[in-house]
């Protein structure tokens, strides 16, 4: 039987290659679109690469049409946090301007079921913690408002053209592919765990504290780290139940555990054999203190269950990515 092909968006990605995978291995066929702005070429390996801008809106239109896809999982964005305090007009542009142009090529193609990469940096500094999806939209930086909007105009477009959204607001996605076929690789590289793991494999690199004054027990911002591969797994569970006829839904994607970037740098020490030497800087601007989540809707709902997202387990699985990545490229 012809298998089922989906259109991810942004699938040469860091999240997007890891869902590409998923999906290969529950028997869809990922059709990959990415103009490899921020992605690699070698990540897109289970599916054809569609090399193309989400600008172009007759390419994603004839993406769609011509592989016959089932569903888009949408993740083609700009996610740092840091940039979008700098360079606001570029993440509205690429992640409302893009997300509004994948929407109309769905409906001009007739393709009725969207899984969309949302965020929790849409709640912002949150009123409480752990962070369930009813707490209000309050974004402190252009990307979560970005994300919040995108959210916004998926559900008008679910209620004007009958569209079906899942949105997943994830929390900070970590860690690489266990079997190491596929990992995280930006370049320049603004993450926690791959910064901590350079600086412990290179003891002439250090990594910057963004602030030690959050009102946290440590004094460093914490966040809800999630492997990778469980997101991966969370997608291919929110396609399932939109091809079975499930209805809208908007649900975190956390652990519920929070970790601090000191607690970071202790898992990693543990996974490489080594402390990364350490130096205080500020805050970084547009950064929460803490961001935690409530899970329990996606635990629920998609009977999700988060197996690899303990610290230590991301940082073995990451560190060996890397140690293999950067052996590779010394020899390339
Ligand atoms: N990484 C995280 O911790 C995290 C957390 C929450 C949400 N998200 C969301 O998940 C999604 C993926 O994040 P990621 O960390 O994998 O980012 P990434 O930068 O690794 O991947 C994004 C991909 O989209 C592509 N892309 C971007 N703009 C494009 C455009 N206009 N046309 C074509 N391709 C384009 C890039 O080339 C890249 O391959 C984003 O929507 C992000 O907001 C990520
Ligand atoms: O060199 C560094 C890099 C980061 N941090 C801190 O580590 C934490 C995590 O930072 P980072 O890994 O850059 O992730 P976030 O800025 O939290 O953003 C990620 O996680 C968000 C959800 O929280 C997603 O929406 C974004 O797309 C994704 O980039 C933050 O407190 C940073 O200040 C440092 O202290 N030093």
């Amino acid at each position: 039987m012809e298998k089922q092909a989906v259109l991810v968006t942004g699938g040469a990605g860091y999240v997007g290659s890891h869902a590409c995978m998923a999906l290969s291995e529950a028997g869809f066929l990922p059709v990959c679109y990415d103009d490899l702005r921020r992605g690699n070429r070698w990540a897109v390996q289970w599916g054809p690469l569609i090399e193309a801008p989400l600008e172009d809106s007759a390419a994603l239109a004839s993406a769609m049409q011509s592989h016959s896809v089932a569903a888009v999982m949408h993740f083609a964005a700009y996610a740092y946090v840091a940039e979008s305090m700098s360079d606001p007009s570029s993440y509205f542009r690429n992640n409302v301007s893009g997300s509004i142009n994948v929407l109309d090529a769905m409906v001009a193609s007739g393709v009725p079921n969207l899984v969309i990469s949302s965020t929790c940096a849409i709640y912002g500094i949150p009123p409480a913690l752990p962070i369930v999806e009813e707490m209000p939209a309050a974004p402190i930086n252009p990307y979560g408002a970005s994300k919040h909007i995108m959210e916004e105009i998926a559900d008008w477009y679910a209620q004007t053209h009958g569209l079906r959204t899942c949105a997943l607001r994830y929390f900070n996605a970590a860690g690489c592919d266990p079997s190491g076929a596929i990992g995280e690789w930006h370049d320049p590289e603004p993450h926690v765990f791959p910064l901590a793991i350079a600086a412990a494999l290179d003891r002439n690199s250090q990594f910057s504290i963004f602030g030690t004054d959050y009102p946290t027990p440590d004094g460093t911002a914490v966040r809800d780290y999630v492997h990778v591969s469980d997101l991966a797994e969370a997608h291919v569970l929110a396609l399932h139940r939109l091809l079975e006829g499930g209805d809208n839904l908007r649900c975190n994607l956390g652990t519920g555990q929070g970790t601090s970037v000191k607690e970071v740098l202790e898992a990693v020490a543990s996974a490489a054999g080594r402390k990364p030497n350490v130096v205080m800087h500020p805050r970084r601007p547009g950064d929460p203190p803490e961001l935690v989540a409530d899970p329990s809707l996606a635990m629920q709902t998609l009977r999700w269950k988060p197996i690899r997202s303990d610290p230590l387990t991301i940082a073995e699985d990451a560190h060996r990515w890397y140690v293999r990545r950067l052996g590779e490229r010394s020899l390339a």
